[in-house]
């Protein structure tokens, strides 16, 4: 068992893909366990969640980014441990626009980066199937292409669905072989919570709403410190809990 000063891993989920695809929607789902439609797109936010990960506690750290066409996404790949690559099963230029991603990706010199990066490509709005232009044989194609994991999902159905496509791939690959690296240890969950409001402009802990109770033990969100230089202010999920 850990003893109460051990530790916590931390592993970076960085979301990426098309405006509209869901990335935002995921998240929220992710941490609330709810399809939420109304937020503010484009905010660029990290949150983060204690989960645990066989039997281990680990936080998970998620990042929604905006604007991947912008020459800045070189950032996401430093601060990824896993890339979750969405694409609309609706809207083939959607996958297009994974792919170029996908591309982009593979090109980049990991030999600098200090952590090991996994891929997982994600079809989303599979609720949508009678409008789907996607076929799940053509995405797993691209996933096999750049080497990556494939799964579907819909973010407006089953909250189970979105925790198995992040608690499972994180299983996968995070489980127990994986050692945290040394930058990123703290040493308990109320250590973490000082440090990252040290760092950030703000800071909330989502526990302590009574919105949501039924969802996770640890949820708070920050901006992200690698994000100092974006003159965003606010945050999806602050607009969202106090309207
Ligand atoms: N039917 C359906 N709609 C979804 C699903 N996931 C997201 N949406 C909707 O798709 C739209 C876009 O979702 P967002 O989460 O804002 O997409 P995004 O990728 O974050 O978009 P940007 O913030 O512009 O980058 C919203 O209207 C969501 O409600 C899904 O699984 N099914």
């Amino acid at each position: 068992m850990r003893s109460p000063t051990a530790p916590l891993k931390e592993v970076h989920v960085a979301l990426l893909g098309q405006s509209q695809v869901g990335k935002s929607a995921f998240i929220l789902k992710y941490l609330t366990k709810r399809f939420i439609g109304e937020y503010d797109g484009t905010l660029e936010e990290t949150y983060c969640k204690q989960e645990s990960i066989d039997g281990e506690p680990v936080i998970v750290c998620l990042m929604d980014t905006v604007d991947c066409e912008s020459g800045e996404w070189l950032r996401w790949q430093t601060w990824g441990d896993l890339f979750i690559v969405v694409y609309d099963i609706t809207c083939s230029k959607s996958l297009s626009f994974a792919e170029k991603l996908l591309e982009r990706m593979s090109k980049h010199e990991h030999t600098l980066c200090p952590r090991e990066h996994k891929t997982l490509l994600l079809g989303n709005k599979t609720d949508l199937e009678r409008y789907r232009v996607v076929s799940e044989e053509e995405g797993r194609r691209v996933a096999a292409l750049y080497s990556c994991m494939f799964d579907e999902c819909s973010v407006a159905g089953d909250a189970r669905g979105v925790n198995e496509v992040v608690n499972g791939t994180l299983t996968t690959v995070f489980g127990k072989k994986r050692s945290a690296s040394p930058t990123r240890l703290c040493a308990s969950d109320s250590e973490i919570s000082t440090s990252q409001s040290r760092k950030s402009t703000f800071s909330v802990t989502l526990r302590s709403s009574s919105r949501l109770k039924e969802s996770s033990k640890l949820a708070y969100l920050q901006k992200s410190p690698s994000l100092s230089k974006m003159n965003k202010t606010g945050s999806k999920l602050l607009k969202l809990f106090h309207n």
